[in-house]
């Protein structure tokens, strides 16, 4: 594995000084190195009193709208708790197979070991007590990363609370575990209440901050208020009403007004649709009327139980033809933004053996392109993964042409990686459903509202693009944009213990802040309340 990393690097580096001539000839190197110091981000008050806090092992609920950095974040606080512990003691989880894989995570299910069968907590605990490496997972934790909770519902919440603590046999929520949480309420539900629409009653505990355990478990919970996905406050806005359900007269018609300028072609926007059934029926009638010879890409698989595991995260057969729309389903490169959810055309199919000159694609300011460190797992592509060998190359919409090598996506449970597949990350993109796109950053798109059918489905959809004008909308029923009384209350109470703090005792990050974690008079009397209180400002109501 280190004798192919290396001499990846070697040839990505021998690539950048042998293909190109002149001034150019060093131009990898220093490329490599202005990456890097562009790459530093300029984190805003609140990610960083969260960096802060986990540096000083709290533990953390990070909540926002779409789009306030939450998952971007998260990555970052991701490497920082395995360089605080040991890599082997975080276990990153989402609560969707799309979610975990987005991270290179696990899902919640699979590192419980829970299994899917509903029980009590305590027939719960013993399947966990005889699955000896789960119960080896618990015990080995320290940190504990769980992304897209909004999904996750209150019950799974508090028996994974009770589990944590029987079998650390620590009396301390989550028995010690260092959480860090993440989500938005306001946008998809637990899959338990679809096709909702209604109030569940009173006692009917759905979400997971109902869970009994929610305000224990954390030592601060943070509703991030700057949005980075768009930039138009009128947009942001509109977002915001559509986000809590409340969309006015105004709205409606600042939307409408909005529409009648839109004039970007809509047969190249990806259409969004809340059903799957929808997705597909669209994106095979539209690949059958270009008519174009079709290239079936079948993944590599590895790990027996590859086929179950990675169903409905990455399709085994990948049909794509030259003319077809498509998205990628992967971060490639971020700094072009060419990351999930980057939409573009198929514009031919490149020979392996010229897929490397082609990786070297011209930025817009006439710079090239180089392979970090990041790409050279991939520089392994499986040519017998197409006929041929071929590669699809895409134009994106922004701009930048690119061949796309295969990508891998894994299932693990604990440390160990149970399936692997091998496959393009790429997509479709005529049509997306609602439940995949949640999570990307789509360009433009174009939406049906009328038949959303879930909370939270309009605010996902609409939140996607980066400006109004990759909005193309229609169907827009105020009365189906609806917020989760619960939610609401759920927001609520954050904001009013804002406002209860809202001149807090701020104590602003320190660059080095690791050794000392928090510069508080009297530290040791600190327990997580006053903590919460002199940190941040959105507290949780303990
Ligand atoms: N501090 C920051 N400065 C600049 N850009 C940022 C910052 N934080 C996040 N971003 C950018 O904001 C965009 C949205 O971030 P991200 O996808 O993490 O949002 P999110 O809150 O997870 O959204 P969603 O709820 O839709 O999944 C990304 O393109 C990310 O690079």
């Amino acid at each position: 594995m280190l004798g192919t990393r290396l001499f990846a690097t070697a040839l990505s580096v021998y690539r950048s000084f042998s293909t190109k001539s002149g001034d150019k000839v060093t131009y990898g190197v220093q490329k490599i190195y202005k990456r890097k110091k562009n790459a530093r981000i300029q984190w805003t008050d609140q990610q960083k009193q969260i960096i802060y806090a986990i540096r000083g092992r709290k533990s953390v609920f990070v909540t926002g709208s779409a789009g306030t950095g939450k998952t971007f974040l998260l990555e970052h606080i991701i490497k920082l708790l395995r360089k605080q512990y040991r890599p082997s003691q975080v276990f990153v989880t989402a609560s969707t197979g799309v979610a975990a894989c987005a991270l290179k995570g696990q899902t919640l299910h699979s590192f419980a070991g829970i299994g899917f069968q509903m029980a009590d907590r305590d027939t719960l605990l013993n399947r966990v007590f005889s699955d000896r490496k789960a119960c080896s997972r618990w015990k080995k934790a320290k940190a504990l990363v769980i992304d897209e909770t909004s999904m996750l519902d209150a019950q799974t919440f508090d028996n994974l609370e009770f589990i944590a603590r029987n079998i650390r046999q620590v009396d301390s929520p989550w028995g010690g575990i260092q959480l860090e949480v993440s989500g938005d309420f306001f946008q998809l539900p637990p899959v338990k209440s679809k096709g909702c629409f209604q109030n569940s009653s009173k006692d009917d505990k759905e979400f997971a901050f109902e869970a009994d355990c929610w305000n224990s478990s954390f030592h601060l919970q943070v509703e991030l208020e700057e949005v980075h996905r768009q930039s138009d406050p009128q947009f942001i806005k509109l977002l915001q009403s559509i986000r809590r359900g409340k969309v006015g007269p105004e709205e409606l018609e600042y939307l409408e007004r909005f529409r009648s300028l839109t004039t970007t072609d809509s047969s190249m926007v990806p259409e969004i649709y809340p059903r799957n059934a929808d997705v597909k029926r669209v994106n095979e009638d539209r690949m059958k009327s270009l008519n174009n010879e079709v290239l079936v890409y079948s993944a590599v698989d590895s790990g027996i139980e590859a086929r179950r595991k990675l169903e409905g995260i990455v399709p085994y057969e990948l049909a794509l033809c030259l003319g077809a729309r498509v998205m990628l389903t992967k971060n490639l490169n971020p700094w072009r933004k060419l990351v999930n959810g980057a939409t573009g055309t198929i514009v031919g199919f490149s020979n392996i053996d010229g897929v490397n000159e082609d990786m070297f694609t011209d930025d817009e300011d006439g710079e090239e392109d180089v392979l970090t460190d990041d790409d050279v797992d991939d520089e392994t592509i499986d040519v017998a993964m197409s006929r041929d060998g071929l590669l699809p190359m895409v134009e994106f919409d922004m701009g930048t042409t690119m061949v796309i090598k295969p990508a891998t996506w894994v299932v693990k449970e604990g440390d160990k990686v149970v399936a692997e597949r091998k496959q393009i990350p790429l997509m479709l993109a005529w049509a997306v459903s609602i439940h995949k796109c949640q999570g990307m950053t789509i360009d433009r798109l174009k939406t049906d509202l009328s038949k959303v059918f879930e909370y939270g489905m309009a605010y996902v959809a609409m939140s996607r693009v980066r400006s109004l004008e990759g909005l193309h909308l229609s169907g827009l029923d105020p009365f189906k944009i609806k917020a989760h009384p619960k939610v609401e209350r759920f927001y609520e109470s954050l904001a009013i213990e804002k406002d209860e703090n809202c001149e807090p005792d701020y104590i602003k990050p320190k660059e080095d802040s690791r050794s000392i974690p928090f510069d508080i008079p009297n530290k040791k009397s600190f327990g997580r309340r006053k903590f919460r209180f002199s940190l941040t400002r959105l507290v949780s109501s303990r």
